[in-house]
């Protein structure tokens, strides 16, 4: 990643952090209030929201949230024990897509979207190792809609810490992060509208 688009803009709120085993860093004002609003807006109707279900131990689940998976090629991609074929790319996902690779100077392929429709959706605990992502992937993620925490923990020392996400922010991870540090969404008792993720990935 170049680092020098990732400083040089005097306008934005970035914090980078340098943790035992991995990096990220968070942009809280990546789109602006009006820009957020808009994406938000299309997004919620615009993508073709599921809610999947997964297999345990013979019964059906359904995941806690709603999700789509976007991208540019047709090979399937599997994630918490399921197998998604890609959507074609719309016109705002791809807007979104070239902003984000703009600032890391990476080309993304794909983008998993979750829908969290109140404080009782959420991801529990896991890494974003995918076999298909290679060794140390980077992952951009996008934030619109309600803030939610998102947690790390670290499988050895299980050192907790907590971000904030808000509406129109950009948490990038990257280096070995996905294999030291596990993170989640929690669901929460405060009453919290609806919130859109987009993780942008390089599927290999
Ligand atoms: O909603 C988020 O911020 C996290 C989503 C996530 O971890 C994932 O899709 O793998
Ligand atoms: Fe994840």
């Amino acid at each position: 990643m170049k680092q020098l688009d990732l400083f040089n803009s005097s306008k934005t709120n970035i914090e980078r952090k340098e943790i035992q085993n991995g990096q990220y860093l968070h942009i809280s004002d990546f789109f602006d209030k009006s820009t957020s609003d808009n994406y938000l807006q299309t997004l919620l109707n615009t993508i073709d929201w599921k809610q999947e279900k997964m297999n345990m131990y013979g019964k059906e689940l359904l995941f806690p949230r709603l999700t789509a998976w976007y991208g540019d090629n047709d090979k399937p991609y599997s994630f918490s024990g399921i197998t998604l074929k890609p959507k074609q790319w719309t016109k705002e996902l791809l807007e979104i897509k070239r902003r984000v690779e703009i600032k890391t100077d990476v080309s993304f392929n794909s983008v998993l979207l979750n829908r969290y429709r109140n404080g009782n959706d959420s991801i529990s605990w896991h890494t974003d190792a995918e076999k298909e992502l290679g060794k140390n992937p980077i992952i951009a993620s996008v934030n619109l809609g309600a803030t939610r925490e998102f947690q790390l923990r670290h499988i050895h020392t299980k050192e907790k810490l907590s971000i904030q996400l808000s509406h129109g922010s950009l948490l990038i991870m990257l280096g070995e992060l996905q294999h030291f540090w596990q993170h989640q969404i929690p669901k929460t008792k405060k009453p919290v509208s609806e919130r859109i993720n987009l993780t942008f990935r390089v599927i290999k």
